[in-house]
């Protein structure tokens, strides 16, 4: 597994380099230190508050696109674009610069962002195997729908025994791959931005014994 390491400050062609080439290469993406850790405590820090001021709702789950509904534990709270906390603003500019480069380098067609925190509670059991976006006809173009997710982990560490890493399944399935089928485990730690094409991946988050904190987005296409 490659996981890029952007250096402090990188000047964008790094991150445009990077994600060009490894989504272009594999459909996947990880780069650690997508943000400077003070924005990532302080995405964080927001994130728990809402969930204290009791602004996060339970996840539902897609009938469609997920195999066990009852298997979905976190609770989320969707995030606006013009939201004036600063830590948003800078994860915001950050994802409008990701859209940018896959558009413009891998004529990717992403014309809206949604995007929510979400918190996996203590003891949770994750996140059964899902894909983000419904399968289409080969013939149909697809619109409106999930193309590219974006993943930013908000722990400041995490250690390995605690679980909860991003079980992403590497080759195509036609249903939802057995848990010893090819996978990546991407640990959660804190400033790591994971990309994957949304259609392309069977993915599962693990069970975890701490409180797992992240903020999730779909681009779309029209
Ligand atoms: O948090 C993660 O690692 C993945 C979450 C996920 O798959 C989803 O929200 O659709
Ligand atoms: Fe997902």
């Amino acid at each position: 597994m490659q996981i890029f390491q952007l250096p402090m400050g990188a000047p964008i062609t790094t991150l445009t380099d990077t994600l060009v080439e490894s989504l272009s290469e594999h459909q996947y993406c990880l780069i650690d230190q997508c943000l400077p850790s003070d924005t990532i405590a302080a995405l964080c820090r927001l994130a728990l508050a809402r969930d204290q001021q009791g602004q996060m709702h339970q996840a539902g789950t897609s009938k469609a696109a997920i195999t066990n509904p009852n298997l979905r534990a976190d609770r989320i709270a969707w995030l606006e674009a013009d939201d004036p906390d600063p830590a948003l603003q800078a994860y915001f500019s950050l994802m409008a610069e990701v859209q940018q480069m896959a558009n413009r380098h891998l004529m990717m067609g992403l014309a809206t962002y949604e995007t929510h925190f979400a918190l996996y509670p203590a003891g949770s059991n994750g996140y059964a195997t899902h894909i983000d976006q419904f399968r289409q006809h080969a013939t149909q173009i697809p619109s409106g729908v999930r193309s590219l997710t974006a993943i930013i982990y908000l722990n400041e560490d995490w250690p390995e025994q605690a679980g909860g890493a991003l079980r992403l399944y590497l080759d195509e399935h036609h249903q939802p791959p057995e848990q010893d089928a090819r996978h990546l485990d991407i640990l959660p730690l804190g400033g790591r931005l994971v990309l994957f094409l949304s259609a392309g991946f069977w993915h599962q988050v693990l069970p975890a014994i701490q409180p797992r904190v992240s903020v999730t987005g779909w681009f779309k296409t029209r």
